[in-house]
């Protein structure tokens, strides 16, 4: 049987509230519509929606500042008028929707991970639109992911999505922010995301949005290299989802790169925390970042960090920038022991049988320059 494919789509404050200061109730209808057409033509729409803090600033007086208890107390405010109105909308349609709260405590952990991912693949089977936003109520900014693009592409992640939309007030990256320079030209098609690219964007473009273009762009590096296409396009734009899927839409398409990664990779992906690193010498990163090939003791110079078999660690270049992130095989007391160590070294020294590998090809990705370079 062919898989539906899954469209995460990415509403920012910009679109929700038409560039006012509250949330716009046709443009909500129009994307409502555009949903559901969507779902007649066999794919299923994930939404993660932005909007709460604007909803909570419309609910209460328009002068609460702009401190993080109050952005937190307004989200609180918000988030239910928020998802009352979707649910009110889909319901004219007998379409059932979800509310699914998250923040990056929710994917950090294995476990966690695995139980958000269930929650949404049962949604889709029984053929409900989950709507996604970030618990902005109670996340400190410890576990915070902070804003929704970068949180739309872990839920893309999440939901083994084919494509990510990210509906904004502009119908893409431009070469400079397009407010400041009217000038600047549409980018229609982006493969590699390198700092340069990075420096093009720019923040917010209202006091309600956060992130900017900047956000957006981290949001693609994550999904290109989980395997998904992401498509920035302007939101107001009629028809604009179908124009995307049609491939007619003005907009700014990331491919995606070519292998798609099976779960534990994507996982590692989505951000887990590290809790210490390597450092290897050029030999080693060549082999992992160029063959395909796993980490071994030889090429590690230094570490730090006190992790234990099977924690999450940073595998970092001779420069201390970041290579890769994978499942280590052995704690911090053991590698301490063994780098630099040929493979078949190891059990002698370690004095009992060990992995001859430091970190295998199939618990790592790679990160940052060195991703897609395999
Ligand atoms: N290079 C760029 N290309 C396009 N937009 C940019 C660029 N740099 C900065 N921006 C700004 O990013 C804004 C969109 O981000 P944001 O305000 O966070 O919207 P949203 O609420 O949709 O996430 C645009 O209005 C624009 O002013
Ligand atoms: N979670 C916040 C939105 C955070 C955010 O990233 O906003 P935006 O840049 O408008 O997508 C809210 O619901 O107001």
């Amino acid at each position: 049987m062919k898989k539906t494919k899954v469209i995460v789509i990415k509403l920012g404050t910009s679109v929700l509230t038409a560039g006012t200061d509250k949330l716009n109730k046709p443009r909500m209808i129009d994307i409502v519509t555009q949903c559901m057409t969507l779902k007649q033509q066999g794919y299923q729409p994930v939404l993660v929606s932005s909007g709460a803090v604007a909803a909570g600033r419309d609910a209460v007086e328009h002068s609460v500042g702009v401190s993080i208890a109050e952005k937190q107390m307004l989200a609180a405010i918000g988030q239910g008028q928020l998802i009352h109105l979707w649910q009110s909308l889909f319901a004219l349609y007998d379409q059932p929707v979800a509310q699914l709260l998250l923040t990056r405590a929710d994917v950090e952990d294995r476990g966690r991970y695995l139980n958000a991912r269930d929650t949404i693949t049962q949604l889709l089977k029984h053929q409900v639109i989950p709507i996604v936003n970030e618990n902005d109520a109670v996340a400190t900014s410890e576990i915070k992911v902070g804003d929704n693009d970068n949180l739309s592409s872990l839920v893309a992640i999440l939901a083994n999505a084919d494509k990510l939309l990210l509906l904004t007030d502009q119908p893409g990256l431009f070469t400079a922010d397009p407010r400041s320079n009217p000038t600047a030209t549409l980018i229609s098609e982006v493969e590699q995301i390198d700092q340069s690219l990075m420096a093009l964007a720019g923040g917010a473009g209202s006091k309600l949005g956060t992130g900017g273009m900047y956000t957006k762009l981290e949001a693609a590096r994550t999904a290109q290299r989980a395997g998904i296409e992401t498509i920035i396009a302007k939101g107001a734009e009629p028809q604009v989802i179908e124009q995307v899927m049609a491939g007619t839409a003005q907009s700014t398409t990331f491919v995606r790169f070519d292998a798609p990664l099976e779960g534990r990779k994507k996982w590692l992906l989505s951000g887990p925390k590290s809790a210490g690193f390597v450092q290897c010498d050029i030999g080693a990163v060549a082999a992992i970042s160029h063959q395909g090939a796993s980490l071994l003791a030889k090429g590690i110079v230094a570490m730090g960090g006190e992790f234990a078999r099977g924690d999450v660690i940073e595998i970092r270049d001779l420069d201390d920038q970041l290579v890769a992130k994978g499942l280590v095989a052995f704690d911090h007391r053991e590698m301490d022991q063994i780098k630099r160590l040929h493979s078949s070294e190891i059990p002698l020294v370690l004095g009992y049988p060990a992995s001859n590998v430091v970190v295998h090809r199939d618990d790592l990705v790679l990160l940052d320059v060195y991703a897609g370079s395999v």
